[in-house]
């Protein structure tokens, strides 16, 4: 807590606020598919990997001695992957392949360009001379031994993820339940698709941004998505519905000090405890993170398109990581060089939008404020600057 404006300073500790209240996702039992899902259960090496002494490179299975023969060296045979290799012959080389199985007694082996090969012989070149014992050899359980841990649980299952779970046998692990979202917008100045704006009235741009951003992740699935007016008893009914069939209702607008803005008073009706509402966030001072006794997440956005989606990106998507089990939720961001910041000095976190140049920095984009969706739909993300502050120090980029 601080100085009573704000329950809190960093929009970082009202996240872990409400996330320590969160229910984490159960195990989905049913789940076929777990790529792009979070993983549940722990998982071990189910043997050493590499499994055994394996080539690194297609060459030839030498021992040291070898490098000391001027002239031939018979190729005896070969070690080819997919079959145990032969002994190590008392004299002469073997042929070997990258991945193949490393014979006992090889002490190192040399790749086929630094021999002259002939039929069934081989010269070592001066390059081949200076290998050291154990040169192109994988040992076996170097990356990892049998029984030691490669993942807790709690990891998001990548791509790269993936590779090492099938390596080790889990073709597929558990994971837990996708978090189901419902998106809930409101205003009387709202319209749908179908139908045509009159000028007091706009579409529905947070509706359709927010699925988006939301089923760009495979560990969540929308559950619904609606709109409410400005009608007190409907909205509480509305939000109430969507709390009965979802693990978390994401609204956007009516939270901020309107006669309309009932979104804090129908979250407190239905059993939401509110553990911020208003932040030191630019843009995005009104939002409001709320939570049900069941551990269910209640956001309330602003309106503003731009303060609505980088609110979401900021804010939502780490609180919704968080529920759906995975334990690197609020990552911390790459910093980055911010090309012609002329920030105002603000008691507020100020995010910025920008774009992100060849040079890898990134470049301001013009904004006319939270309603300008034009700026926001040419930028890569946004910045975060610090309160009150002026100069131009790398900072947290979230990339959308
Ligand atoms: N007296 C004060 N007024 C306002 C404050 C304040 O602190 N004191 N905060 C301002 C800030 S900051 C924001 S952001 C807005 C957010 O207010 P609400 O969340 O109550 O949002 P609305 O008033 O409902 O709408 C704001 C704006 O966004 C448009 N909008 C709403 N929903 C959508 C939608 N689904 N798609 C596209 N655009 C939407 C709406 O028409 C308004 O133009 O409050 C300030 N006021
Ligand atoms: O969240 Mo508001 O967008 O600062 O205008």
């Amino acid at each position: 807590m601080n100085n009573n404006q704000y329950a809190f300073d960093h929009p970082d500790d009202a996240l872990r606020a409400l996330a320590d209240r969160l229910a984490i996702q159960p195990i989905d039992s049913g789940a076929n598919e777990c790529i792009g899902r979070v993983l549940a259960d722990p998982v071990n090496a189910d043997r050493d990997s590499p499994a055994a002494d394996v080539s690194a490179m297609d060459g030839y299975a030498i021992r040291m001695s070898d490098l000391k023969i001027t002239g031939a060296i018979e190729v005896v045979g070969e070690s080819a992957c997919g079959q145990s290799p032969p002994p190590m012959p008392a004299q002469g080389v073997l042929r070997i392949f990258t991945g193949a199985i490393v014979p006992d007694e090889c002490e190192a082996v040399i790749k086929r360009e630094d021999t002259v090969e002939s039929d069934n012989a081989i010269e070592i070149r001066s390059e081949g001379k200076v290998v050291e014992t154990g040169a192109n050899i994988r040992r076996s359980g170097e990356n990892l031994a049998a029984g030691q841990s490669v993942f807790e649980p709690g990891v998001w299952i990548s791509a790269v993820t993936q590779a090492a779970l099938v390596n080790f046998g889990h073709y597929s692990p558990t994971v837990f339940k996708r978090v189901n979202v419902s998106v809930l917008t409101t205003g009387d100045e709202v319209i749908s698709q179908h139908d045509s704006p009159k000028p007091w009235q706009l579409r529905n741009s947070n509706m359709h941004s927010l699925v988006a951003m939301l089923s760009n992740k495979p560990w969540l699935q929308t559950q619904s998505s609606q709109h409410c007016g400005d009608d007190r008893d409907k909205l509480a009914t509305a939000l109430q519905q969507s709390l009965g069939n979802s693990d978390a209702v994401i609204l956007t607008g009516g939270v901020s000090m309107g006669d309309y803005d009932f979104v804090p008073d129908v979250i407190t009706e239905v059993g939401g405890q509110i553990i911020f509402h208003r932040l030191p966030l630019r843009p995005g001072k009104p939002i409001l993170g709320a939570v049900t006794r069941e551990g269910k997440l209640i956001v309330g956005l602003p309106g503003n398109p731009v303060s609505a989606i980088v609110n979401a990106r900021r804010m939502v998507l780490p609180l919704l990581a968080k529920k759906s089990g995975q334990t690197n939720w609020l990552p911390s961001q790459p910093k980055i060089h911010v090309e012609g910041l002329k920030s105002k000095l603000l008691p507020l976190h100020q995010m910025i939008l920008v774009k992100i140049n060849e040079a890898g920095h990134g470049v301001v984009v013009p904004s006319k404020g939270s309603g300008d969706l034009v700026a926001l739909a040419h930028s890569d993300g946004f910045i975060q600057i610090p309160p009150n502050t002026a100069d131009n120090e790398p900072r947290p980029f979230y990339r959308w």
